[in-house]
């Protein structure tokens, strides 16, 4: 493609849709064009909020459009597999929201038809484009640690939102609730330890604050172990407040320790830090860029729109996306049977 902007068709204005819709208007390099939701109340909030965009209620007819480079998808989480494939087909390059999918068999279904088509497929992941975590990931490659060896990944944070319709606290719509937040952690604590090879197995525990849904697991616990023999513990509590989470990692010769609070995950008001040891002193790392997911939702767009230009790589292809779902199941398989779960 030339350097003329990208053209983004967008399907889904709820929640996260509407961060998606905004981040689209502000990257250079990017235009929104047509947004397609499933409720006429929403399709006229997109019109109303952006006049020049066309918006409807069936990604059908959006999909038919000829004015469309790029699709992003933000709808609930069931019809990733069914609104990507479609997209692919048409033709354009897809920015999918996590999780890829809900099952395994359908990341593999959307990496068939991605190739089939030639088109790419990103996932978004974001957390990888943080100025926090991904400061994290360079001075782990840098060696500030030496061979990491243990990573924590934590959250402690509000319920879930319910999503449109109920979907999220709908099992059979939402898959379970490693897809939704641990799932972001699974990326991470992989990046983190990449030099200990691939994770060889998952053992989780889970539990519910609601005795006649003990599928919505409020509280998630799982330790990762890797091929070379670092492991990684990832925990996350739904019954809490606000949104804090931390990341500790150590390796041979030293630790780093960082840590985001907002009062909500998508403020752009947060405090956070990184303090760092490597045997001498303690240090407190400064971060040049502001840090959350509003911040790294606008880098994650912008980099797929260079990609589709054929300028970068994506920050999540779907191969990455495809493992965090295959984690987050072979986790889930683990709390139901009580027992460690093989992961190839
Ligand atoms: N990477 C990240 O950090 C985050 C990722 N997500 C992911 O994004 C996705 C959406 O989450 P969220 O925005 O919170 O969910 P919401 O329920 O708030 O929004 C879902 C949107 O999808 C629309 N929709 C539903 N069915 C269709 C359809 N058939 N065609 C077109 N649009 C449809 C809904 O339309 P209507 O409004 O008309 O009902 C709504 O606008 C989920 O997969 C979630 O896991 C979410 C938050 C953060
Ligand atoms: O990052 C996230 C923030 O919270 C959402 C749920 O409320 C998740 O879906 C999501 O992935």
């Amino acid at each position: 493609m030339s350097d003329k902007p990208v053209r983004f068709g967008l399907i889904g204005f709820g929640a996260w849709g509407r961060h998606h819709a905004d981040s689209i208007a502000r990257t250079p390099g990017a235009k929104l064009v047509a947004i397609a939701a499933r409720s006429e109340d929403s399709a006229q909030a997109a019109r109303e909020t952006y006049p020049d965009v066309a918006a409807c209620t069936d990604y059908r007819e959006l999909l038919a459009r000829d004015d469309l480079d790029a699709i992003d998808i933000v709808v609930p989480s069931f019809l990733h597999c069914e609104i990507a494939s479609a997209a692919l087909e048409s033709g354009r390059h897809v920015l999918l929201e996590k999780p890829m999918a809900t099952t395994v068999e359908d990341c593999d279904r959307l990496i068939d038809v991605a190739q089939k088509n030639n088109r790419l497929l990103a996932i978004g992941h974001e957390l990888r484009l943080s100025s926090l975590w991904g400061l994290v990931k360079s001075m782990i490659d840098d060696g500030y640690i030496g061979d990491p060896l243990y990573a924590l990944v934590e959250l402690s944070r509000k319920p879930y939102r319910t999503g449109a319709d109920g979907w999220r606290y709908d099992i059979s719509r939402v898959g379970n609730w490693i897809l939704e937040e641990p799932i972001h952690f699974f990326d991470l604590a992989r990046w983190y330890l990449s030099s200990s090879g691939d994770p060889v197995s998952v053992y989780a525990t889970a539990n519910s604050r609601q005795p006649d849904h003990p599928e919505l697991q409020d509280n998630f616990s799982a330790i990762l172990k890797f091929r070379g023999g670092a492991y990684a513990v990832v925990s996350q509590t739904l019954s809490a407040f606000e949104h804090h989470q931390t990341v500790k990692v150590t390796g041979r010769k030293g630790a780093l320790w960082a840590s985001w609070s907002g009062a909500m995950d998508r403020t752009r008001q947060a405090t956070f830090s990184l303090r760092a040891f490597n045997g001498d002193e303690v240090k407190t790392i400064p971060i040049e860029r502001s840090s959350g997911e509003l911040f790294e939702l606008e880098e994650q767009i912008a980099m797929f729109a260079r990609a589709v230009r054929g300028q970068g790589s994506l920050a999540c292809p779907a191969g990455e996306g495809r493992w965090s779902v295959a984690m987050c199941q072979a986790a889930q398989k683990s709390v139901e049977l009580g027992q460690p779960v093989k992961f190839e």
